[in-house]
């Protein structure tokens, strides 16, 4: 295995708010090509491990390797091989999808024939090539997401993180974002973090990691943990907490 080929791996991360402590010595590896669902009640912690994830903050104990590389004696090698979607949407409405993908391209030294060529490609993977003329105001909110995720492979990351990326969305829309990530793991290889509350988004042969006032409380196949009794309630058991409502189709 040569390090590129590590996935994800978060080790012993603990970060604290003052006196509240968000994170409480997480540990958890996704092994590369592998979808793992980061599953967790609201304040869980998530937002802050993926800021931690990203480098928007830094942690003062433990260790994150993205695809091999440490986050804190790399950072520029590891932020490299990540791509990520955030919680709350990022694009310029104002600029059409393929001028939001050329800008993010740009942003990582990528222009001319290399860029349109990787654009293409992204946008392909997306199921959105027919758009890319498109202003994203125009869009409706799971092909803004779609746009975003298309983005973060633009610079052909091997990690992909995403934060909550269908709140907001109707069903048929989380449906198609959640199989489009699915598939970047099973056909395109790439690692895979999905923050998520909805207990509906996780499948079986997933990896489920979930957190809970910021330790992990389980971590394995989410099929096995979860057992006969279905994963509302293997996490209602878990955490105390009622899983949150899936948006309806009207939503
Ligand atoms: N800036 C802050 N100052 C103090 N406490 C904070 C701050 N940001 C988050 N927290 C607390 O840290 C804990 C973890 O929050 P975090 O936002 O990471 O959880 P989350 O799982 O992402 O939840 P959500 O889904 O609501 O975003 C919560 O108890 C939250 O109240």
């Amino acid at each position: 295995m040569t390090r590129n080929d590590e996935g994800l791996s978060v080790h012993a991360v603990s970060y604290r708010y003052g006196a509240k402590t968000a994170l409480d010595e997480v540990s958890f590896d996704v092994a590369p090509g592998r979808f793992a669902a980061l599953l967790g009640p609201n304040g869980a912690g998530k937002s802050t491990l993926f800021a931690l994830l990203t480098r928007l903050f830094t942690t003062p104990t433990g260790r994150i390797r993205i695809a091999g590389h440490d986050i804190a004696r790399a950072p520029r090698a590891a932020l490299a091989r990540m791509g990520v979607v955030f919680q709350s949407p990022t694009l310029d409405l104002d600029l059409t999808i393929r001028q939001n993908l050329r800008y993010f391209a740009a942003l990582h030294g990528l222009s001319g024939r290399d860029a349109e060529r990787r654009i293409d490609a992204a946008l392909a993977r997306l199921d959105i090539a027919e758009r890319a003329g498109e202003r994203t105001r125009d869009l409706n909110g799971g092909h803004r997401r779609r746009t975003e995720i298309a983005r973060a492979l633009v610079h052909a990351p091997a990690v992909l993180l995403l934060d909550e990326p269908t709140v907001g969305l109707d069903a048929a829309a989380r449906a198609s974002i959640t199989d489009h990530a699915h598939r970047l793991c099973a056909e395109d290889g790439l690692t895979v973090l999905w923050a998520t509350h909805l207990t509906d988004e996780v499948r079986d042969d997933d990896r489920l990691v979930i957190l809970h006032r910021g330790q992990i409380r389980a971590d394995g196949e989410a099929g096995a943990l979860r057992g006969p009794s279905g994963l509302t309630d293997y996490f209602l058991a878990e955490t105390g907490v009622d899983p949150a409502v899936p948006p309806g189709p009207a939503a």
